[in-house]
């Protein structure tokens, strides 16, 4: 039988995966597994709308805004309601927090596990048909359960998920995840409809040719990030930039790349959310051997203080995040 570097044979589907992961955990009750389970589902069940998202029903602004101040799209608030209710189902979690909600989301106080969710990652790319994504992290409660989920629950630093990840609505959608132990892709078989092994122990090359930023914003960068930029084209690097983050990155992943949202006069503090875009990726990033920075600290160290803070995210390639940081650093210690 074939088998691939796990030991497990090939198509092994998610399910079978996460049951094998469990049993390597002594102590492992099967909630997690059950967690990352109804997060798979509900990442079929967005997909399939996903899949749909030119048609009139479900394209366009939804005609509000999140707490960001962005104008929701119809498929935020679809992604939104759909997760959350696979997570309430599901009965694992006891507290969600999402980008489109601004408080928390209660779910059962007798449950363990909290989720920080960006249902619909990529809006502005949702009707025009280039690939999005959804991104997750988990943590345990630190209150005891059964009490209220209070905020210690929710701003926990980055180094205390136990795991997370990403679905990439691409020409293939994929669900990619760590619980600490590697990182492992699953490529969604459309017919069986089940997400199967298809890239174990990604891992992130040292060094790469890809830089991804918005230079649109090269008015409002800081001199060390315009720097950065010049040096990338004068060492001739390919400049790729989807615009959705779970797709910048996950490409950069594979084949090597920096991905950079600097802080800018615009966005002081950066644009990307903490909890539940930069914490996620940055988890992924360094279980694939790469670095994911503010600039002047591990993403995975900063202390959350609010919800919906915002960071400046540095990511990819350990060896061009580190030449970015000879460049940038200082402007990120100055802003
Ligand atoms: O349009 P900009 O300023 O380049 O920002 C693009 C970035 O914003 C995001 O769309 C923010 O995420 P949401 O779509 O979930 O709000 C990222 O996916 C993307 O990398
Ligand atoms: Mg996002
Ligand atoms: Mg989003």
């Amino acid at each position: 039988m074939n088998k691939n570097s796990l030991g497990l044979p090939i198509g092994t589907t998610l399910d079978r995966f996460i049951k094998k992961k469990q049993d390597e955990f002594e102590y492992a009750t099967g909630e997690l597994s059950q967690l990352l389970r109804d997060i798979a589902l509900a990442g079929k069940i967005i997909n399939r709308e996903v899949n749909k998202s030119g048609l009139l029903d479900i394209a366009g602004a939804y005609g509000a805004k999140n707490v960001q101040g962005e104008d929701q799209q119809k498929l935020d608030v679809i992604a939104n309601i759909r997760f959350t209710r696979a997570l309430r189902n599901g009965g694992q979690v006891c507290a969600v927090i999402s980008e489109e909600d601004e408080e928390i989301i209660h779910l059962d106080q007798n449950c363990r596990y909290i989720v920080a969710i960006d249902p619909l990652d990529g809006s502005s790319n949702i009707d025009v048909n280039v690939s999005i994504g959804t991104i997750f992290s988990i943590y345990r409660r630190v209150t005891p359960t059964g009490g209220p989920v209070k905020k210690e629950d929710v701003l926990q630093p980055g180094t205390k998920q136990v795991a997370a990840g990403y679905i990439l609505y691409g020409s293939s959608t994929m669900l990619v995840y760590t619980t600490g132990h590697g990182v492992h892709g699953f490529t969604l078989e459309p017919s069986l409809g089940e997400f199967v092994l298809s890239h174990t122990n990604m891992v992130c090359p040292e060094d790469g040719n890809i830089y991804s930023i918005n230079e649109g914003s090269w008015c409002q960068f800081d001199q060390g990030v315009r720097d950065y930029i010049t040096w990338c084209k004068e060492e001739g690097l390919t400049a790729r930039y989807i615009g959705s983050l779970v797709a910048d990155y996950h490409r950069n992943m594979l084949k090597g790349g920096i991905y950079l949202y600097p802080s800018t006069e615009k966005v002081p503090e950066g644009k990307l959310r903490l909890l539940y875009e930069c914490n996620a990726l940055a988890f992924i990033a360094e279980q694939a051997g790469g670095i994911a920075t503010d600039g002047k600290q591990r993403i995975l160290e900063i202390q959350p203080e609010t919800f919906h803070q915002r960071a400046p995210l540095y990511i990819g390639s350990k060896k061009m995040v580190e030449k970015a940081l000879e460049f940038c650093g200082q402007a990120e210690e100055a802003s």
